[in-house]
């Protein structure tokens, strides 16, 4: 049994910043998982890259966003002094592509989860992202993948696991239509998992 943050008090608000780097698909369904709940709010999107399709869905969403620059994440102060400042008490990687530093796993203990696009401890680690993930599951001529929701360490991948789901491998598949039956069980977990985790009930398993 994985335990989960502290449950969250009668009048206590978890505010969760999501990190994301691509087109924020993931992202949306969180920031309207939570729009309308009573103790749990995203509050905050991060994002380090400008062209990235999840700003306008965060700024449609009326979410306020922080660009931030690979040097200070990486070898900074990680802009922990901005996620305080705004009461930031969860991280949630939705498809976030950067590796979060030790200044942010120390500050946010199993407090920081992450959405992997496959079966985990398998074909995660650096280079692991995308369809770079699919495409070595073909490669390896599996016949399940899934997804995995873990805590962040400050390795890749390597966070206990929380949930994981599974779907077919089919004869046929190409890194895409793999990728886009992955996606759905994210769409369908993801955001349910978090709020089980957020308000820290036990038993979140598969
Ligand atoms: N400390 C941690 N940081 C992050 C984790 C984690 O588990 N611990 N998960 C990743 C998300 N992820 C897989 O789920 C992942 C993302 C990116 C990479 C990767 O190889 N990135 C490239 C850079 C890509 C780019 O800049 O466009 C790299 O590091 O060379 C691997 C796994 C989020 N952060
Ligand atoms: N290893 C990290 C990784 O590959 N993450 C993946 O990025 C995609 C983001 O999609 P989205 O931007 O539409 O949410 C998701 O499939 C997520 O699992």
């Amino acid at each position: 049994m994985i335990p989960t943050v502290s449950a969250t008090g009668p009048g206590h608000t978890e505010r969760i910043a999501v990190f994301a780097s691509g087109s924020g698909s993931n992202a949306e369904r969180i920031i309207r998982h939570f729009a309308q709940h009573p103790t749990v709010q995203v509050t905050l999107l991060v994002c380090n890259k400008p062209e990235a399709g999840v700003r306008a869905k965060a700024a449609a969403a009326g979410i306020p966003e922080l660009l931030i620059e690979r040097g200070r994440f990486l070898s900074g102060d990680a802009y922990l002094p901005e996620l305080k400042a705004a009461g930031i008490s969860f991280l949630v990687l939705a498809g976030f592509l950067w590796k979060v530093p030790a200044a942010l796993i120390e500050a946010y203990p199993r407090r920081i989860v992450n959405i992997h696009p496959a079966l985990l401890p398998r074909f995660g680690g650096k280079g692991m992202w995308g369809a770079h993930v699919h495409q070595a599951v073909l490669e390896a001529g599996e016949t399940e993948s899934g997804i995995t929701i873990h805590y962040v360490d400050e390795h890749y991948d390597h966070g206990d696991h929380i949930f994981q789901a599974r779907c077919p491998v089919l004869p046929g598949d190409s890194p895409d239509t793999l990728a886009a039956r992955v996606l759905a069980l994210e769409h369908r977990h993801f955001a349910e998992v978090v709020e089980r985790v957020v308000l820290g009930s036990e038993g979140v398993s598969g």
